[in-house]
């Protein structure tokens, strides 16, 4: 949240500190504005207009996470401007006399201690707002939750994440960004989504705020833990999913990858499911474990060999095989910031943040409630040096990028509701492939 507190027109004078807040005003003016990078064509065949249209700065008036101002303290009373209007003939100076000047002393005292109060308090403001403020204070909507977008894409320059990586030309991103789109998938797909991702993780849930369900592995937050759902309930899985839930994940997961594949200009065939890809829940229930933060900032790939790979850590939860029977401690998953012991990091981390899901080259998104109407908070923020561009999540809206650091982003913390989700991952590397989920 930004406070860009301005003076009030004429407190000026009355509380000379007010160059504090102009200062701050001003420093953020000069602060470096955010690269704009080129947009450019996405899904043209979707209409005139549509297609690559740039981010619209967010107004003051847009919502909550506008920048906000705030007017500052009223203007002393008794300061000295009533000293000046009082009658200073030498005839009532004569009379007055040193017991006159007294007070007059101790009244500036109070008007000085006044003033520096003011300063304090509203330095203390200042700081306190920019501590508080929104990552970097500007807060640009790439996607309003209000808009019906046929396909919006913003480029943005590759990072070097994918240098280190195997290249599979014609698919590892040469052409690096982020695309929003609610025109791939429909109202009742999502809704039928969504209904998959609440029978499922009915069967059990986290403690804390943020509950995963990974249909591949089988991986099911319970509790503190996770178990295979697959192992855990056995046969009786099959009557909770039905052939059609499956038919249409794996229509949902072919729409989303052709999406890609049009948006980055490549084959669509290239691309390859990868682990994990799971449904999320998340409510505002406190976290209770590592496993249910999902709020840090995260880029989802890793960025360099040898360094620890969150795929090591993660194996154990995208390959069921190696997940007990029973809610365990060891086979983990955890959100794309999964802390080790001692609250380090366990994964490998750059100087922008730790880093996740190793075999990444496109990450998406598809919501599946509605920002505002189903929650509040869990707005999905890209972020940037100077400024932070929000997607708000509707049901059916997919969202996508690729994975490397050009795309650090968060989720925000969700504050009232549930939010469903599910993150669909692609790999260039058919070594890590996995297959679409089936009733077995
Ligand atoms: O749910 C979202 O909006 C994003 C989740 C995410 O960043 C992740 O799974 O890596
Ligand atoms: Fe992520």
């Amino acid at each position: 949240m930004v406070l860009g507190a301005r003076p009030a027109p004429g407190s000026r004078s009355a509380v000379d500190c007010s160059g504090l807040a102009a200062a701050r005003v001003e420093r953020r003016a000069r602060r470096p504005r955010a690269r704009v990078p080129p947009a450019s064509l996405f899904l043209p065949r979707l209409g005139p207009g549509l297609g690559g249209s740039r981010v619209r700065p967010r107004s003051a008036a847009a919502g909550p996470m506008a920048p906000q101002r705030r007017g500052a303290p009223k203007a002393l009373e008794g300061s000295g401007g009533a000293d000046r209007r009082r009658p200073t003939s030498a005839g009532s100076f004569l009379l007055s006399g040193k017991s006159g000047r007294a007070p007059r002393e101790a009244r500036r005292k109070w008007v000085r201690a006044g003033v520096l109060g003011a300063c304090a308090a509203l330095a203390g403001l200042l700081l306190w707002g920019s501590q508080g403020a929104d990552d970097d204070g500007v807060t640009e909507v790439l996607a309003g939750r209000g808009e019906i977008l046929a396909g919006r894409f913003i480029e943005v320059p590759c990072s070097d994440d994918y240098d280190g990586h195997r290249r599979f030309e014609g698919c590892s991103p040469r052409r690096c960004g982020r695309g929003v789109s609610d025109a791939v998938i429909t109202q009742e797909e999502a809704r039928r989504m969504r209904s998959i991702a609440e029978k499922g993780l009915a069967l059990g849930g986290s403690d804390g705020g943020a509950s995963i369900l990974d249909l591949h592995s089988g991986a099911l937050s319970v509790g503190k833990h996770f178990v295979n759902l697959y192992r855990y309930f056995g046969e009786k899985v099959q009557n909770v999913f039905s052939e059609e839930d499956f038919q249409l994940y794996r229509e949902v997961r072919r729409k989303v990858q052709h999406a890609i594949a049009q948006a980055f200009g490549i084959s669509a065939a290239a691309l390859h499911l990868t682990k994990p890809t799971f449904f999320s829940r998340i409510n505002s229930t406190a976290a209770r474990t590592a496993h249910d933060e999902y709020w840090h900032a995260h880029v989802d790939k890793v960025v360099t060999p040898g360094r620890p790979r969150p795929a090591a850590d993660r194996r154990a939860l995208t390959s069921g095989a190696s997940l007990p029977p029973v809610p365990s401690e060891r086979g983990h998953a955890c959100w794309a910031t999964c802390r080790g012991s001692g609250g380090r990091p366990r994964l490998a981390s750059t100087a922008r943040g730790p880093v996740t899901y190793g075999s990444f080259d496109y990450t998406s998104l598809l919501y599946l409630s509605d920002y505002l109407h189903d929650f509040g908070g869990g707005r999905f923020v890209f972020l940037e040096d100077g400024a932070n561009r929000t997607v708000e999540p509707r049901a059916g809206r997919v969202s996508f990028f690729t994975s490397g650091s050009e795309n650090l982003h968060r989720v925000e913390k969700v504050r009232w509701g549930t939010r469903y989700a599910i993150t669909i991952a692609f790999t260039c590397n058919p070594d890590h492939a996995i297959a679409d989920p089936a009733v077995t």
